[in-house]
């Protein structure tokens, strides 16, 4: 049997404050194949990120373990970078600085300065933001950052790309246009990623599959929609296949029907 590249297994999280604690997450599994686009959806406050953060090595497992590449996930590494819904970028470092300084750290040693430099160009380009390459972040709109905020995350090379609701705080035209760049790089490089999202149309258009979470405490992954649309995927088009319409659906149903928000359940 061949083995997941990443594999969650059986992860439980629990998190103590004084004399509380509280299970966030219990006994969560899943593995990702490599290449494969995963998205997580689920309510407000179940644990996506919580999750998505274990993966990154930010918070420690409480049961459970994360491996990767078979290798065991125990605390943050440049082979999982993550993307973050509000731009991590540092403000006193120009667009160029942002990309290099990670870059640097990655790959000092392994490629010469030429190299790192013409690296640095090269994932600048793959997020078309070469021309902005000496402007500081408040001089570039939200997308251009979160542009940016991928190609830091792309030119570390990563084995996984985490991004937790990297379009979540962009207008809608910017983030459609985001979301065809993110699935035009990953045809390009096949690389293997797992996406926090709230929106149920965003992970049917990009994801290979769609994990869907119960409501917390204890949160669990209720179930797992597989996206039956061949790549590369065009929004205008796609909208009207079955495929499309069915794991759309599904989520929907998930979300709404069975797992309604927590202060609508029963
Ligand atoms: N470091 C922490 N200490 C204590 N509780 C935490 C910590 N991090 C998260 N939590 C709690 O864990 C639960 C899950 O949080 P998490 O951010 O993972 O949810 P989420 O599904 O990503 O939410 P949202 O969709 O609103 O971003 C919440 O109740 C949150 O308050």
């Amino acid at each position: 049997m061949t083995k997941a590249y990443l594999s969650i297994e059986a992860v439980g999280v629990s998190f103590t404050r004084g004399a509380v604690t509280t299970e966030v997450l219990r006994e969560v599994s899943l593995k990702v194949d490599e290449g494969e686009f995963v998205s997580i959806i689920g309510h407000s406050g179940c644990g996506k990120s919580t999750l998505l953060n274990v993966v990154a090595g930010l918070v420690p497992v409480t049961t459970g373990a994360v491996i990767l590449d078979r290798e065991a996930v125990e605390a943050p590494g440049p082979d999982r970078a993550v993307v973050f819904q509000n731009h991590s970028l540092l403000p006193w470092l120009s667009v160029y600085e942002n990309v290099a300084l990670a870059v640097d750290k990655v790959f000092a040693g392994r490629k010469s300065r030429a190299e790192r430099r013409d690296w640095v160009m090269h994932n600048l380009a793959l997020v078309q933001m070469t021309h902005a390459k000496a402007q500081r972040p408040s001089e570039i709109s939200g997308g251009m950052k979160q542009r940016v905020g991928i190609a830091r995350a792309l030119a570390m090379q990563p084995k996984v790309l985490l991004l937790d609701e990297p379009f979540g705080a962009l207008d809608a035209l910017t983030r459609a246009q985001l979301q065809d760049r993110v699935m035009e790089i990953h045809a390009q490089l096949g690389n293997t990623v797992l996406m926090v999202t709230h929106d149920v149309d965003e992970a049917a258009l990009l994801s290979d599959r769609i994990v869907m979470m119960t409501n917390g405490p204890a949160a669990r992954i209720g179930q797992v929609q597989p996206v039956g649309l061949s790549r590369p995927r065009h929004r205008l088009e796609i909208d009207r296949e079955a495929a499309f319409l069915d794991a759309r659906h599904q989520v929907i149903a998930f979300l709404h029907a069975r797992h309604g928000a927590p202060r609508e359940a029963a």
